[in-house]
């Protein structure tokens, strides 16, 4: 890939905040470090804090040594790299505090400005406001959100609302980081480029498919947020849709931010609303117990610091999922997501139909379909489960279940897979929205969630317990076996 020939200033709102330090600085090293960052890039760090350049460099190199791999921190390019870091204190809701920051920009008046909103999502609108104010944009800024955006649709439409009065939807990149991760990408790949799986991927072909994204950590000291959050809005809102969206969508015309959001909102209207008689037997909602992770115990949630003895936040969700359209009417999508599972895992796995008319001996009726299994997270890779004939001269014709697989780390030419947070870096300095959220997915995202959401705010009762490293609650087993299926651990 080529070196961006614009110089871009990156802002950085929150730059002394947990993403900033952990994700964003070292995601700009990796660019850098990989000739993507142009020379004359600026990264300017705000942040309340009165300090100078260079303690703040310093604090950012000290993170870097902490998120970086020691072999990748290479003494030149760290120099380069954090001679382009400046800061400067702003109080984000003073206009006047923005004076600084303009004289900063102002030495370059012509560069694409981008600034990075990782702060809360209640200060977007006042940080929009005051940039504008204060002089700071130029005809070539754009903003970055972080997620979530709001807490449902009517707060999320606020914040919209409160950004767009000063900047319009293509100066908007919404970040999903799962959008940014090469595997989810590869969705893409795998879908349109072969033909082999563009012509079977439909309902008359395809039986279900399952969507899990499992979590090994718990609430890592962040209880007062996902308290408030749990994991429908920490996870379904936003990551699992997204993904459901690119398993889903119809093909877009070309590979345009708009052709591909626009089939992504397609499928999203036509996701099938959850209504209180499905709660029974749509969804499953848990909430993890103290248990043992990988020999260790480890507290329940409610056992957690800071832990309020009302809460019945959700730890965990299932969803057996319809889409109301040609291609997957009949289909279900079960989605999976929960804290405290057994190990970190994203994958999709898509179970094909069996052949109409089985030949072979009728005890082995039960292997005879193919599956796909993607993997996103860890392993990244891809998998397809096909049929053998059991090899040997005393075997007859039995069949055999095996698979060919695909290590994306041993089959690409780099074996560093990178960051999502590279990936989304690099495509907003390039100008590119096709990994970025578009106002209506949000909305549509958060209407589905709303109603179900809406559901539980009635209901009584917790979730549902699961001992932490475990899979969820039985409950979860049970909806796909009352389907004749099954998660595909338990295959
Ligand atoms: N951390 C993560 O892994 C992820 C974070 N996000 C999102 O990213 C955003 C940032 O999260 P995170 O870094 O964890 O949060 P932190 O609380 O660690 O950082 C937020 C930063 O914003 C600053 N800030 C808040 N209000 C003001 C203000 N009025 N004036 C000046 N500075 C202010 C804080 O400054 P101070 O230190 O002075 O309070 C802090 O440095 C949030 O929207 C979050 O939801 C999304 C996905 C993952
Ligand atoms: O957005 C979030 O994602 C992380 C999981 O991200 P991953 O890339 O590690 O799979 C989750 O832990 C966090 O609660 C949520 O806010």
């Amino acid at each position: 890939m080529s070196i961006p020939n614009t110089s871009s200033d990156i802002v950085i709102f929150g730059a002394m905040g947990d993403l900033a330090q952990r994700k964003l600085f070292a995601s700009l090293y990796q660019l850098e470090r990989a000739g993507l960052l142009s020379q004359e890039t600026r990264i300017i760090g705000v942040a309340r804090h009165e300090e100078d350049t260079a303690s703040f460099t310093h604090t950012c190199e000290e993170s870097l040594q902490k998120y970086i791999k020691a072999d990748e921190l290479e003494p030149e390019i760290l120099a380069r790299f954090l001679d382009k870091v400046e800061y400067c204190a702003v109080n984000f809701t003073e206009t006047e505090s923005y004076q600084n920051l303009k004289a900063i920009l102002d030495q370059s008046a012509e560069r694409a400005r981008i600034f990075y909103y990782a702060t809360p999502a209640s200060i977007y609108g006042s940080i929009s406001r005051n940039l504008t104010r204060s002089g700071c944009t130029n005809t070539n800024s754009c903003v970055v959100l972080e997620k979530p955006i709001g807490h449902n649709l009517q707060s999320s439409n606020e914040v919209n609302d409160q950004v767009a009065e000063y900047f319009d939807e293509t100066q908007i990149y919404r970040i999903d980081h799962y959008l940014g991760k090469e595997t989810v990408q590869n969705l893409i790949a795998l879908r349109f480029a072969n033909p082999l799986f563009g012509s079977q991927w439909n309902q008359s072909h395809i039986s279900h498919v399952e969507i899990t994204v499992a979590e090994k950590v718990g609430i890592e000291g962040r209880w007062g947020y996902f308290d408030k959050a749990g994991q429908m809005r920490d996870m379904v809102q936003n990551h699992l849709l997204q993904l459901l969206c690119l398993t889903a969508m119809d093909p877009p015309d070309d590979l345009s931010a708009d052709m591909i959001r626009n089939e992504k909102v397609k499928v999203l209207k036509a996701l099938r609303p959850i209504t209180l008689e499905m709660c029974n037997t749509h969804v499953v909602r848990g909430r993890y117990t103290k248990g043992v992770l990988e020999g260790n115990p480890v507290p329940g949630y409610m056992e957690e610091e800071g832990a309020n003895p009302d809460s019945k936040t959700e730890t965990f969700v299932a969803i057996k999922a319809e889409i109301n359209n040609w291609r997957w009417a009949g289909v279900p999508f079960y989605l999976r997501t929960g804290k405290r599972m057994p190990e970190k895992l994203s994958q999709i796995t898509v179970h094909f139909k069996p052949q109409p008319h089985f030949i072979f001996d009728e005890s082995q009726r039960h292997l005879a379909q193919n599956k796909l299994v993607i993997r996103l997270q860890p392993e990244e890779g891809i998998s397809l489960q096909i049929l053998n004939k059991d090899h040997g001269l005393n075997k007859g014709m039995r069949l055999r279940s095996e698979s060919l697989n695909l290590n994306f780390s041993q089959s690409s030419e780099q074996s560093r897979i990178p960051d999502a947070y590279e990936r989304l870096l690099l495509e907003v300095i390039q100008g590119n929205q096709y990994l970025f959220v578009r106002r209506d997915e949000v909305e549509h995202a958060w209407n589905w969630c709303d109603q179900l959401m809406g559901h539980w705010a009635n209901d009584t009762k917790p979730p549902q317990p699961y001992s932490a490293g475990s899979w969820g609650p039985k409950a979860s087993d049970l909806m796909l076996i009352k389907d004749g299926n099954s998660w595909h651990e338990d295959q």
